[in-house]
């Protein structure tokens, strides 16, 4: 068995140059789902090689797709047929946004089941409103030991108002009703840059699907989507990690391959803090090398408000930042395993609640260890801040979501190695 080594990082060194950011991972998940939908071929462009990309792979091969890659970001993806309509908890279990097969596979087939998602371990992540969406649009879904079954048993129509925003739930009920005969309305919907994309490709393939971008998106069933060709948006989180970055080793870091657009509540905020910002129509200039930051409060919220996928990182920016800072995740309110390891490299953050309230202090290297994607990477920006080495192991959660990170860092000047995995012995 291949056993991943940690990540060691030399930190206090500035950064420079140019970073090209990665495609999106989250983008990139529900498009590849999302051609489940047609018969044809589809060729993206702009899929980053991590593995959460290979997991979804995974499911949709098991599930009758069969794919080739193209150069390192290309994937065409066929599915002349659907070959099953169960997804197990061995696949499912690994990921989150698995659980969106559930809605292609009812629009395609008809019917699903599929077991409770996994993902990252930072709280309780329910699917209450993925099940009431369905269930409001005339689908017939039973639960049962864990595992989903749904079943279309006429054209999906009618409304569904979602409770809260939520991207997961946005993209289910969406799938489901584009093929069909029905039109379904959803209010409140998510207005987040991944569903905009995943409706921009559907769209692109022949799917009536209005709204994008406003909280109120009209589906209306068409018979069945062609191919075709589309390139997926760039990795906003991971562009905001290396924001973040920059601002933390004081560093003046030029992005290219990024939406701008997409970045304006970090790129607010960083500016807000002493952080100067210059945009261009797909490069974002982070310059920190004038001196002192200024301390922050923040509270994560949905598309266009401050991502929960960069708050770790943000926290351990601010933990380097002089004076008091408070912060606070809307959406996921216990996404909080990355400050037990800050500890350990100096930060002063006091949770009360689902606060931290962070006083800024020079960090120092430890071994320290991911429990979590973005934990993960809240660890590596911490790292690059921090005096001397760092150890960061559960590398297996920092490459769900980051291509190459050792390789890339050490070209914009970070001191940062992953050494090749080993074989595993049985005693380890
Ligand atoms: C693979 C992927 O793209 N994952 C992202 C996606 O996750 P995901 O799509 O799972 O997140 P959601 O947008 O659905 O969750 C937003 C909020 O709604 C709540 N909720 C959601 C569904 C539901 O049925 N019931 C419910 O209560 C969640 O607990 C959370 O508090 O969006 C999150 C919020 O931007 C990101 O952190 C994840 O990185
Ligand atoms: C939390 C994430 O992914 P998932 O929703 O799959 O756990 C993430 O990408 O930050």
């Amino acid at each position: 068995m291949l056993q991943l080594t940690p990540m060691q990082i030399v930190g206090g060194r500035t950064l420079k140059g140019e970073y090209a950011v990665q495609p999106s991972k989250n983008a990139a998940l529900p498009i590849i789902v999302a051609s489940l939908l047609s018969r044809e071929p589809v060729r993206l462009h702009g899929i980053p090689r991590l593995s959460d990309i290979y997991t979804i792979l995974d499911i949709v091969t098991h599930l009758g797709t069969r794919h080739t890659w193209e150069g390192p970001n290309t994937l065409t993806l066929h599915t002349p047929d659907i070959l099953n309509t169960e997804t197990p908890y061995s696949l499912v279990s690994k990921m989150r946004a698995s659980f969106i097969v559930m809605g292609a596979l009812l629009s395609r087939a008809g019917e699903a089941t599929v077991s409770m998602p996994g993902g990252c371990a930072f709280g309780h992540r329910p699917v209450d409103q993925h099940v009431k969406a369905f269930r409001a649009l005339g689908v017939d879904l039973d639960e049962e030991g864990g595992n989903f079954e749904a079943r279309r048993v006429a054209p999906l129509g009618g409304r569904y108002v979602f409770e809260m925003l939520t991207v997961g739930a946005t993209q289910n009920a969406i799938l489901a009703a584009v093929l069909g005969t029905g039109q379904v309305v959803l209010e409140n919907a998510s207005i987040d840059t991944d569903v905009v994309d995943m409706i921009g490709f559907l769209n692109s393939l022949g799917a009536n699907i209005e709204g994008a971008g406003t909280h109120t998106l009209v589906v209306t069933g068409v018979a069945s989507l062609r191919g075709g060709e589309y390139t997926v948006i760039p990795d906003r989180i991971e562009a905001g990690t290396l924001m973040i970055a920059a601002a933390a080793t004081r560093s003046h870091l030029t992005l290219t391959g990024v939406r701008p657009d997409h970045m304006r509540a970090l790129s607010m905020k960083l500016t807000e803090m002493g952080v100067s910002i210059l945009e261009t129509d797909d490069t974002l200039s982070v310059n920190a090398t004038s001196g002192v930051l200024l301390p922050t409060d923040i509270t994560t919220g949905s598309f266009p408000g401050f991502p929960t996928d960069i708050q770790p990182q943000m926290s351990a920016l601010l933990a380097t930042v002089p004076g008091t800072s408070v912060v606070t995740d809307g959406v996921y309110t216990d996404r909080l395993t990355h400050v037990v390891e800050l500890h350990r490299m100096g930060a002063n953050i006091k949770v009360s609640g689902h606060t931290q309230t962070i006083q800024g202090a020079p960090l120092h290297g430890a071994p320290v260890k991911a429990a979590d994607i973005r934990a993960g990477a809240a660890l590596v920006v911490a790292a690059l801040a921090a005096e001397g080495e760092t150890t960061i192991d559960g590398m297996v959660y920092i490459n769900r979501g980051y291509e190459r990170f050792a390789e890339r860092l050490r070209a914009i000047g970070a001191s940062a190695v992953q050494p090749e995995p080993v074989l595993a012995t049985a005693m380890d």
